[in-house]
């Protein structure tokens, strides 16, 4: 059995919790937040999983070197704005050799690091940690489904194949299906770009649009997706796998999704601010905006979708002639090759 740090006591870092601690490993949860702790701890329950119960073998945590040292797995499970900040007080815990996942999905702006990227770039200031192993841990997997033990698959992707399986072994049971995948980065890519998308896709079902719509969201947004990244170096096999169209799928149209359901607020009309309010949750597609339009601009890749998006939530255009241009662009082919 393993030792496994958690850093992050939200939805996704509690579900992912609950699991590997019902599997028999033993788990430390680390919140940045104090008054999370100590409710965490007292009521044994997630406020946005409010029908799961934690497990009394979970240990939570103030001290972020209780969840770092002496850990087979430290497990990065905060929004992306979060993950340079945890990894900066996280450091000094940090012994070289150490196994990390991230679980969370997002893209820095400005530096343009991936998060296990970001990682890695804060611990290695120290010149201490040239030895760290790097996984991200990515698919479609929505906490609310986890927390209630429905059947998901997920990927370990990491270069190392040794590491990926290790990973793959501790997240693996009856309920979670664990699949390695050696292409960190297009993982990670994937994960960050496809909740651009899921936020057209609310978007769209706001304005009242249907499911031709959402499909050609799904395909015409990995297009764009998978155009970025085979050109940054992701690997095809990943944008067509689970960590890819799989969790485009699912986050394009599952109700449980925060982007899906923030697009479809701003579709109503409210402003992103206000989106954001009520969705009560980190919505990753509007963090990941500005990366992506950098990246876009940096790599000279069409991204006419996340474009949309970036012109509806964050320049005021409106959303339904955003639609209708986006419609009549440039006529095109669908042939690649
Ligand atoms: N919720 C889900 O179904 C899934 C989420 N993810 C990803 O996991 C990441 C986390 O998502 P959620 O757990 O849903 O978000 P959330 O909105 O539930 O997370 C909030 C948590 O962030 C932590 N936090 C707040 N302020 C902080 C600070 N200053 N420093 C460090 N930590 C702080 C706290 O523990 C808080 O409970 C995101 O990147 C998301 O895309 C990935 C797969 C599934
Ligand atoms: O990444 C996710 C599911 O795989 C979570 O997506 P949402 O943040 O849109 O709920």
């Amino acid at each position: 059995m393993a030792k496994i740090g958690v850093l992050g006591a939200g939805t996704w870092g509690m579900a992912l919790a609950r699991m590997l601690s019902n599997s028999g490993h033993e788990v430390t949860v680390w919140s940045a937040l104090p008054q999370e702790v100590d409710e965490l701890s007292r009521t044994r329950r997630q406020k946005n999983l409010p029908g799961m119960v934690i497990p009394d073998e979970i240990k939570f945590t103030k001290e972020i070197a209780e969840a770092c040292q002496d850990k087979d797995i430290i497990l990065f499970a905060v929004p992306s704005v979060f993950v340079r900040s945890t990894a900066k007080t996280a450091a000094a815990f940090i012994p070289d050799g150490q196994i990390i996942v991230d679980v969370a999905k997002g893209i820095e702006p400005d530096t343009l690091l991936t998060l296990t990227e970001v990682i890695a770039d804060e611990l290695n200031k120290d010149g201490k940690h040239g030895n760290v192993h790097y996984v991200a841990m990515s698919g479609p997997t929505h906490a609310e489904e986890v927390a209630k033990d429905l059947p998901t698959t997920i990927v370990s992707a990491c270069e190392d194949q040794a590491v990926a399986e290790k990973v793959q072994d501790v997240f693996m049971n009856k309920n979670m299906r664990v699949y390695t995948n050696s292409d960190r980065l297009g993982v990670e890519l994937c994960g960050a770009l496809k909740n651009v998308i899921a936020l057209a896709s609310g978007i769209c079902s706001g304005l009242g649009y249907g499911d031709n719509m959402r499909a050609a969201l799904i395909i015409r947004g990995m297009a764009e997706i998978k155009r970025l990244g085979l050109k940054m170096g992701g690997k095809e096999d990943s944008f067509d796998g689970l960590a890819g169209m799989g969790d485009l799928i699912v986050t394009a149209t599952s109700k449980e999704s925060r982007n899906n359901n923030a697009g479809y607020l701003i579709g109503k009309g409210k402003s992103a601010e206000e989106a954001k309010k009520e969705v009560g949750m980190v919505v990753e597609g509007i963090n990941a905006i500005p990366a992506a339009l950098e990246l876009a601009d940096k790599y000279d890749v069409e991204m006419p979708i996340v474009f949309a998006v970036d012109a509806v939530v964050n320049r005021g255009a409106d959303a339904r002639e955003t639609v209708d241009a986006l419609m009549l662009r440039e006529k095109k082919s669908e042939m690649t090759k």
